[in-house]
């Protein structure tokens, strides 16, 4: 008999991690499945970017196991506004600087690579503004801008911080087709939203609560009237 179960795109096993003497995350466990897009859902402060630091290996756990396939090399995308806006770089050398994660740095491109930052300038809508500095785009360009830069790694796990906070519908309509357009490609993307209806249009969910996992799985099962009101309840008193 044969199995079609995809393999996991992550796992983490029971994984405690956190700032300095900070515990952020308390054991958790959770398999992300592989070539899907998994929304990572809870409070603010509930531990969702710090559960995208560990799958991207910037944020060591002190205690567990995190378990990705052979050879990824994770992409994460954090919100623009946590990158310096004056960077003196423009949005093409900004989308170039993702093929020196497979070419090494300032290593000279080939053909291919310059096909790759084109059509990830195209997908996400940006080509007429490759020549443009961050530092003349808006919110929304750069975070564009920023994901273009992820999509030209060529990863098979893409990480995305909040990908649409405080973008308008347009913009948040290309980033989700860009998004779709991967997962499409087989690659298995992780996001942190607050937003239930992109959460709602995930293949899968975490729910978080002060660090700890409340629920994970289909997201209709996940985002429950009453786990949403426990996710976003008031603190458990000791
Ligand atoms: N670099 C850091 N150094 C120290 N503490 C941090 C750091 N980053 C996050 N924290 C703390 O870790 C906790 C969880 O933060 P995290 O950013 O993972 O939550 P979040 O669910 O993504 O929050 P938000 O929805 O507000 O973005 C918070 O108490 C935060 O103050």
């Amino acid at each position: 008999m044969t199995h079609n179960t995809p393999e996991p795109g992550a796992i983490l096993r029971a994984v405690s991690a956190g700032y300095a003497r900070h515990t952020v995350l308390h054991e958790v466990t959770a398999e992300i499945p592989g070539g899907a897009v998994t929304a990572v859902v809870g409070a603010n402060g509930s531990g969702k970017s710090t559960v995208l630091g560990v799958l991207a290996g910037i944020v060591r756990p002190a205690e567990g196991a995190v378990r990705l396939p052979r050879d990824t090399r994770p992409a994460l995308v954090v919100q623009q506004n946590a990158v310096p806006a004056l960077l003196p770089i423009t949005v093409r050398e900004t989308v170039t600087m993702g093929r020196w994660a497979i070419r090494g740095p300032w290593r000279r491109l080939r053909g291919h690579d310059r096909q790759v930052i084109e059509s990830c300038l195209a997908r996400l809508g940006i080509s007429d503004l490759a020549d443009h500095r961050l530092s003349e785009l808006s919110g929304g360009q750069r975070q564009r801008a920023l994901l273009a830069q992820a999509l030209a790694q060529q990863t098979s796990l893409l990480l995305l911080d909040e990908p649409t906070a405080s973008l308008d519908a347009p913009t948040r309509e290309s980033i989700s087709r860009a998004i779709d357009h991967a997962r499409k490609a087989g690659t298995t993307v992780v996001h942190a939203t607050h937003d239930l209806d992109e959460a709602l249009s995930a293949d899968h969910c975490l729910l978080l609560r002060h660090g700890r996992i409340l629920s994970q799985g289909p997201p209709r099962n996940v985002l429950t009237a009453e786990t949403l009101r426990r996710a976003w309840g008031a603190p458990v008193l000791p």
